[in-house]
């Protein structure tokens, strides 16, 4: 495994307007008070949703590549920046998807790109203007779930880009958001196998985003949400929720690279059939034999068997269940 790059300072946050400055210091302020001096933040959706776009606006610098087409590559980049002794690593990724069907080279790569890396938070993004889910939502929450396991999800911020979207035919903003979300989050929950029991254990928070150049901005210059919130320290104090829920990081290791062994997954069924069997197929046939027995039929072979030896019992002559028998 190559060495992990020095991380460069982070000058991106000194782009940002003096009021984001300010909420971003007091945000990783709170972190270093809960001793997280490292965050790595793993960026992964469907091709084409704004996943490097993201990854541009929360660096402040672009570094990583935007295209209007389904990008070619399917690596990983990961970029580091320091700041006041606080390490931001961010992970984007290729689309998942490739002619309606999941990638799985794509897949396979990013796993071991991360091998030995720790997830501290994962941003599933889409588009709040896509406005069905399908069975490619399906397909790349699966890989998720296969890949990281399910708990992934309770250490996820869901993004949705595009949010100074006009909603159709004159719907109402908040109403639009509301049942895009839910579908999302259903499709995530059926996705990730989170039972009804355990909802509450994945709340899957929602952050909205707006990447274009032409994003609104307020009187201090921040980027804004059709609901004038500033999108970009939101975002962040979002990822400091996830954070600080009490979940667990994603440490990748090879274990979970290679997947739950399809050969142990009834290993440990095995000791429960064999006593099951004993019970039921063994115990039942000795017992039709003795009952047999006692009722002085014998069968075909025994009676030839006894003929032949002059035995009084074939099972006698063994030495075993005679205790029973004794003529
Ligand atoms: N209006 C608007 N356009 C966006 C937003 N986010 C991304 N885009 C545009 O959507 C297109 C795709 O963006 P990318 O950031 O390359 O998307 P991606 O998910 O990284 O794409 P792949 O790398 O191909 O998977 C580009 O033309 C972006 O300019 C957004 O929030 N608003």
């Amino acid at each position: 495994m190559s060495a992990a790059p020095i991380p460069r300072e982070w000058v991106g946050l000194q782009q940002f307007p003096a009021a984001t400055q300010t909420k971003l210091h007091e945000l990783l302020g709170k972190l270093k008070e809960e001793n997280v001096s490292t965050l790595t933040i793993l960026v992964m959706g469907k091709g084409g949703v704004g996943k490097s776009s993201t990854v541009n606006s929360i660096v402040g610098e672009r570094v990583a590549t935007v295209s209007a087409f389904q990008s070619e590559g399917l690596r990983p980049m990961m970029c580091s920046r320091t700041r006041a002794g606080f390490t931001l690593n961010i992970i984007d990724t290729p689309g998942l998807i490739e002619g309606g069907y999941i990638n799985e080279q794509a897949v396979e790569i990013i796993k071991r790109f991360l091998l030995g890396k720790t997830i501290d938070v994962l941003l599933y993004v889409d588009r709040l203007d896509a406005y069905r889910m399908d069975t490619l939502d399906d397909q790349v929450i699966r890989a998720v779930t296969n890949s990281f396991g399910k708990a992934i999800w309770r250490r996820t911020l869901v993004v949705l880009t595009h949010a100074q979207l006009s909603p159709p035919d004159g719907l109402d903003y908040n109403d639009f958001f509301t049942k895009r979300s839910e579908s999302l989050l259903r499709y995530i929950r059926a996705g990730a196998g989170v039972s009804k029991r355990e909802l509450g254990d994945f709340p899957l928070p929602i952050a909205l985003v707006e990447n274009s150049g032409r994003c609104k901005t307020n009187e201090n210059g921040e980027k804004v949400l059709p609901d004038g919130t500033p999108w970009i320290p939101n975002l962040m104090k979002e990822i400091t929720t996830v954070v600080s829920n009490g979940s667990k990081s994603i440490h990748v290791d090879q274990k979970l690279i290679d997947g739950p062994n399809p050969n142990n997954r009834w290993k440990m069924f095995i000791p429960l059939i064999l006593m099951v069997e004993y019970f039921l197929v063994v115990k039942g046939i000795r017992r039709a034999i003795h009952a047999d027995i006692s009722n002085g039929k014998l069968d075909d072979w025994e009676q030839r068997y006894r003929d032949l030896v002059g035995s009084k019992d074939p099972v006698d002559q063994k030495g075993s269940s005679s205790g029973n028998r004794k003529a």
